[in-house]
């Protein structure tokens, strides 16, 4: 049952309403008699305000532009909210311009949507306001004012303004990466001449760590150490270290180093600089190359044994010796120091064939955080490589041969790769890897015998060499004596 009340009749009511407009009468004309005009003015203002009935919600209003600039917050809305948008949505718009990879998709105005944040609810709403014409014989077209409309309630103000923003604002980001192409930066090739300068061509790399044939334990342990680090802003600011990290690829040719880096660019979306340290002649050059590199990329270093031979370099180039002023500890010493501190989430990736060979500067502890050796195709690589190029998942019948072969069998992914892509037929495509690894296997097998007998041969040459060396050193004795005995004569 509902509550009855008593319901007024229209006369009684209009009777009440004359009598208190009567008396508000009086009491104006009282105050206007009492009060001075700037005072009453003030009062009945004050009254206004305390008196007219309040909302419980605050609306924020984020505007396209700030002043002359974009603003952040409305772009970063713009991005957002294509992630939320609900059955109930009826309008939207889409666009690509020819150099977007996926579509754009963005609210239609006066579109609402609400969005659920830690238990509160936000009520997003797009707004396009035609701007007023300051003046209207103006024959320009009015333009259009964009903005959002924020509404919740306002208990949750400090929440929305210090948490909700700063989440959307990072989302938005996010998405951006996501979605925009990734660079990748290489030395322009008329450097000599026109002084430093990087030149930026789309990085479309299709490695990715699912494609890439490594050690499983090996592949996960890079994953998590690159996911750990770019989560650990605080960290490195709490422990006062730079913001970067370092990673030594070893192994031989063709066992994907390069591969490797494209699939943490991919996995980070971080854009990547391919140094040729070859190219470069001046730690100061180096210098201004490095500071013009942005955050969240990758430095990328290849074949860091060639590259630091530098005395090798005068001779080969030419130059005169005074020029080439680039060195190994110059390099080590930047990376280092200035440059690892004026930015943040670098990476530096150095890739050498033979770690042995490597300057001990760049392998001392703390230099390199991680050193991942890239080995030759292993049984799990090869099971990799056959689901990624000939989609087998489980067991083929040619496997166990195979991968019998690959036990004793120095055989690189790349050159399994190249195999795998010949045929789409599976079986026809493993006939040829078996062929591949029995001739490698003799081939090793030659190669281990002639290893051995280049040993022997150098035991024996060593030997032979011991004998000689003996010898001259009294040969020459001899000669010197006798010599001297000569000229002694002629005097
Ligand atoms: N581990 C791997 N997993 C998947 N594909 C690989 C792997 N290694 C090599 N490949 C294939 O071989 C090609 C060459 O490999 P990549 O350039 O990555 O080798 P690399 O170790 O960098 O060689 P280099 O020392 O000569 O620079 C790659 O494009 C890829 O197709
Ligand atoms: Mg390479």
């Amino acid at each position: 049952m509902f509550p009855t009340r008593d319901i007024p009749s229209p006369s009684s009511l209009f009777s009440a309403y004359a009598s208190m407009a009567a008396s508000m009468m009086l009491v104006r004309s009282m105050a206007n008699e009492i009060i001075p005009q700037p005072v009453r003015g003030f009062l009945l203002s004050t009254l206004r305000y305390y008196f007219k009935p309040h909302s419980d919600r605050l609306t924020l209003i984020i505007e396209e532009n700030c002043g002359m600039s974009r603003n952040q917050v409305y772009d970063a809305a713009e991005v957002y909210l294509c992630t939320k948008i609900s059955p109930n949505t009826e309008r939207l718009k889409i666009s690509k311009s020819p150099k977007e990879k996926n579509l754009m998709i963005r609210l239609e105005k006066g579109e609402k949507l609400i969005d659920l944040y830690d238990g509160v609810e936000l009520k997003w709403r797009f707004v396009c306001a035609e701007s007023e014409k300051s003046n209207p014989n103006d024959s320009q077209p009015r333009s259009e004012k964009r903005f959002f409309e924020l509404t919740f309630l306002k208990k949750h103000k400090e929440q929305i303004l210090n948490t909700y923003v700063p989440f959307f604002l990072e989302r938005a980001k996010a998405i951006k990466d996501e979605e925009r192409d990734l660079k990748m930066y290489t030395l322009n090739s008329s450097y000599a001449y026109h002084g430093v300068k990087w030149e930026s061509i789309n990085l479309e790399h299709p490695a990715t760590f699912e494609t890439l044939a490594m050690d499983p334990e090996l592949k996960n342990s890079v994953i998590e150490d690159l996911d750990r680090f770019v989560k650990r802003k605080e960290f490195y600011k709490r422990v006062g270290r730079a913001w970067k990290r370092g990673y030594l690829l070893y192994g031989p040719p063709g066992t994907g180093k390069s591969s490797l880096i494209a699939a943490m660019a991919n996995h980070l979306r971080f854009d990547v600089y391919d140094l040729q340290l070859a190219n470069i002649l001046r730690d100061s050059d180096l210098r201004k190359l490095l500071l013009a590199t942005a955050n969240r990329s990758i430095l990328v270093i290849e074949d860091i044994d060639c590259s630091v031979e530098l005395q090798d370099r005068r001779r080969v180039d030419g130059r005169k010796q005074s020029d080439v002023q680039l060195t190994l500890s110059g390099l080590l010493n930047f990376i280092d120091g200035l440059w690892s501190s004026c930015g943040d989430e670098r990476i530096i990736v150095f890739t050498t064939n033979h770690k042995e060979r490597l300057d001990p500067a760049l392998l001392r502890p703390g230099r390199m955080d991680m050193h991942i050796h890239m080995s030759y195709c292993t049984s799990h690589g090869f099971k990799q490589l056959a689901n990624t190029y000939l989609g087998i998942r489980g067991h083929h019948s040619l496997f166990s041969e195979i991968e019998g072969y690959l036990e004793n069998t120095h055989v690189t992914p790349a050159q399994v790769a190249e195999e795998l892509m010949k045929s789409d037929n599976a079986d026809v495509a493993l006939q040829g890897l078996i062929k591949l690894l029995k001739r490698k296997n003799i081939e090793g097998d030659d190669a281990a015998a002639d290893a051995a007998a280049d040993q022997k041969n150098a035991g024996i040459q060593k030997a032979k060499r011991q004998k000689l060396e003996n010898k001259p050193r009294k040969s020459t004795r001899n000669t010197r004596a006798k010599s001297v005995i000569r000229r002694r004569k002629c005097l």
